[in-house]
């Protein structure tokens, strides 16, 4: 991503100088890219992304804000974090000799990662087949790699026609923001082509991320934004003021308006709003933005609060009702059972505290009321408390914040849809 970004124009010849010399220095050479959107000395001195980093670019006909997640299985929450907050999804593979199985194999990285961003509600997907120059551009090893990887997508519940697929190298920078050409990679020149027209090379990275379709923006439903992160100071600030970052979620807001910080419920004023890094006055669902929020004590913020429109609040609680597809927990879910749950970038400590029925995904008929607990692949009607209060919206009000996700030893085990709110 950061070749991409680069390729696209968004870091400067001088910047990937720099991050090659002192990427050389710590013996990192070949991460000079990496540490566009790795920026900080940890994420570089041990050459993985370990939070979610945001930046925005542009194709010929959309504006991206690209959330670049980390890959490694120690910071599936940070992971669970950024792709909460995604319309569309690009899954970078490995396809050198042994990289692409040990992602796609037993439990790898791919396939978790690919099911936790079906499970947050992600349809659209392009993988980029990455490191192709390593196996000196092979077509077999390019069709091996994505006739696997179109079998298991389609069998998690992606549709074949919203899956698109670019051999690219992210290191030489092939494929990605230009098609190639016979010249300057003739080994893949051979074989990719453009399927309407054989005389021109297949779709680079770039054309496959342009037709990304846009999906529905809840604008006129009340104003949410979910915190990802806070500070004090930012653009205008003063004594009592807070910047909060996330995505609009549902509805708009412009400079002047009320809002209201839930829990808490305490009000404030919007002096600023930056939408990806530049400053406008008004934004809306969708836009990933900083907020400059006056009249706020910041110890009433944190992750996982909610700024919403003061009159329609979100709801606030610890217990709901939800209903869970159990992936393959270590052991069976029972009532009593204790797990992380997570929401957007927020997790806490709860309980399934009751099972209340398991049904059949398809037909929606009841398997067994009351079961003693929940196997592999079942899905189930449960009942959850948290143990402090989170803020949470029907799935049928709000497809973002209504979704659920259930951790346990670094496992994900469930992923959820939230079907009732009770009151505390
Ligand atoms: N040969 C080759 N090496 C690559 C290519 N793309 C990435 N690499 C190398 O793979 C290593 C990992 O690259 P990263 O960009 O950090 O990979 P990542 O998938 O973002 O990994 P995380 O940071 O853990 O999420 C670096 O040494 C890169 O130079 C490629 O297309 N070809």
């Amino acid at each position: 991503m950061g070749h991409l970004l680069y390729a696209l124009g968004q870091v400067n010849e001088r910047t990937i100088k720099r991050f090659e010399r002192d990427a050389e220095k710590i013996g990192k050479g070949s991460f000079a890219f990496a540490w566009v959107l790795d920026e900080t000395d940890e994420e570089r001195s041990r050459g993985v992304t370990m939070d979610t980093a945001t930046s925005a670019f542009t194709t010929p006909n959309r504006k991206f804000t690209l959330l670049d997640t980390p890959g490694h299985r120690d910071f599936v929450p940070n992971m669970i974090s950024g792709a909460s907050r995604a319309d569309v999804a690009i899954l970078v593979v490995d396809a050198s000799t042994g990289g692409f199985e040990s992602g796609f194999d037993g439990n790898g990285q791919t396939r978790e990662h690919a099911i936790l961003i079906r499970s947050l509600g992600v349809r659209q997907l392009v993988v980029a087949v990455n490191k192709l120059d390593v196996v000196e551009w092979s077509e077999a090893r390019y069709r091996e790699i994505t006739g696997r990887l179109l079998d298991f997508l389609t069998g998690c519940g992606y549709v074949k026609e919203d899956v698109r697929f670019a051999p690219v190298s992210g290191l030489k920078g092939i494929n990605l923001a230009r098609r190639i050409t016979a010249d300057n990679t003739p080994e893949l020149a051979a074989w990719y082509r453009d399927a309407s027209d054989l005389d021109k090379a297949g779709p680079c990275l770039v054309d496959l991320i342009d037709i990304f379709t846009m999906p529905e923006r809840p604008v006129s439903k009340p104003f949410r934004l979910a915190v990802t992160d806070y500070f004090k100071g930012g653009t205008f600030s003063s004594a009592n003021s807070v910047s909060v970052t996330g995505r609009i979620s549902q509805g708009n807001v412009q400079l002047g308006e009320h809002v209201a910080m839930v829990p808490g419920g305490e009000r404030g004023v919007v002096k600023a709003i930056d939408v990806d890094f530049e400053s406008q006055e008004w934004a809306v669902a969708g836009d990933s933005v900083v907020l400059l929020i006056q009249g706020l004590d910041i110890q009433h913020v944190s992750v996982g609060s909610v700024v919403c429109t003061p009159d329609r609040p979100i709801q606030c609680t610890t217990r709901f009702e939800a209903q869970l597809v159990v992936f393959d927990p270590p052991v069976p879910i029972t009532n009593g059972f204790p797990a992380l749950l997570h929401i957007q970038s927020l997790n806490v400590p709860a309980v399934v505290h009751r099972i209340i029925e398991t049904f059949d995904q398809r037909s929606g008929e009841i398997l067994k009321r009351r079961p003693r607990h929940i196997r592999k692949g079942a899905t189930a009607r449960v009942e959850i408390v948290t143990e402090t209060p989170v803020c949470l919206e029907l799935f049928k009000d709000s497809k973002e914040l209504g979704r659920v996700m259930l951790r346990k030893n670094g496992e994900t085990i469930a992923a959820g849809i939230v079907t009732a709110l009770f009151s505390r």
